[in-house]
């Protein structure tokens, strides 16, 4: 049995240096798998060449058992791609659309209507089918974008920085969908958040400076590494003892007047919750990200343990 992505020895040089360097991997099952990585580390290089819209200079990658350059047809139908700015034409309706998106996926002729169908049930978008993709909310238009990529059921789903750009309510809806989606389909996403990755994942991939610095379950990273420390932009923030109340939440300081970083028990719920609550109560996040210092420290840590 053939696995879903095998990656071996991949690299990439645009022009003098080097973005990914000597990259190996291998992932056999369904579910969602995180690719973490800070600005620059190469993720969107990796899934670039992965998806085959990038030829890279050095290295094999197969999807389920085809290698995308020698056999690119058949790997490519395997594929499903919803890069960080998704095709999306304003003027067509989702229905005109998909339905554009599965003839580009040789889906036959007489199977579109049901495959366009289906991706649209899956993905919460039939009551918006004649609507104009212009005028769709930007959560909205991420389901197309998402829709698109798995109308041909492919076995492996690359997700690049899917929840870019959206505001905290889109996020969360968009996060549940893409768990959705993980159930049926292998779904490697990038992100730089680790919040994001630690909600979404059961595996996660750092790649730092091009190289991978950790490959294993969230349980063997939860082992050393307890991120407990969210940095929250807010409109309109609440006070300390709000913010204090939410459960698992166990410090909070204010270190502008619309920044908090908040401390919790390490708990992957914990963010979600401080979301969920700040929705629900108009704190209109703008921003939750982990401490960015905290992901450096995470990073060099790691890189260190992985050079011994
Ligand atoms: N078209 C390009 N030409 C030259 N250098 C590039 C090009 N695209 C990316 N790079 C460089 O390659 C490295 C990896 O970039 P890549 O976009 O893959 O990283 P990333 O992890 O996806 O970051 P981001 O989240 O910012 O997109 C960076 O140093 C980047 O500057």
């Amino acid at each position: 049995m053939s696995s879903i992505l095998k990656i071996e020895n991949l690299s990439h040089r645009y022009s003098t240096s080097w973005a990914i360097r000597d990259i190996n991997l291998e992932i056999n099952h369904t579910g969602v798998i995180g690719l973490l990585g800070s600005n620059g580390a190469g993720k969107s290089t990796t899934m670039s060449i992965i998806c085959g819209v990038l030829n890279q200079t050095e290295g094999q990658v197969w999807i389920h058992g085809k290698d995308t350059r020698k056999d690119s047809e058949a790997a490519k139908s395997n594929i499903g791609f919803l890069p960080q700015t998704p095709p999306l034409y304003n003027d067509f309706t989702v229905m005109e659309y998909l339905t554009y998106a599965a003839g580009l996926r040789q889906i036959e002729s007489h199977r579109i209507g049901e495959a366009v169908s289906e991706a649209m049930e899956r993905t919460g978008i039939a009551h918006f089918q004649s609507r104009l993709i212009g005028n769709l909310s930007g959560g909205y238009r991420q389901r197309v974008g998402i829709a698109q990529a798995i109308i041909h059921k492919p076995k492996l789903v690359v997700m690049d920085e899917p929840t870019n750009g959206l505001d905290p309510n889109q996020i969360i809806e968009a996060r549940k969908l893409i768990k959705e989606i993980g159930k049926e389909h292998t779904v490697l996403l990038s992100s730089h958040i680790l919040s994001e990755i630690h909600l979404l994942c059961k595996e996660i991939i750092m790649i730092e400076q091009g190289r991978i610095v950790f490959s294993d379950t969230m349980d063997a990273f939860n082992n050393y590494i307890q991120p407990g420390s969210l940095l929250l932009r807010m409109e309109n923030p609440p006070s300390v003892a709000e913010l204090l109340s939410v459960a698992g939440v166990t410090s909070v300081e204010y270190i502008s007047e619309k920044q908090a970083r908040v401390n919790f028990d390490g708990s992957q719920e914990v963010s979600e919750r401080i979301i969920e609550t700040g929705v629900r109560n108009g704190w209109r996040i703008r921003e939750a990200n982990l401490d960015k210092n905290l992901l450096d420290d995470i990073f060099k840590q790691i890189s260190t343990q992985s050079a011994l």
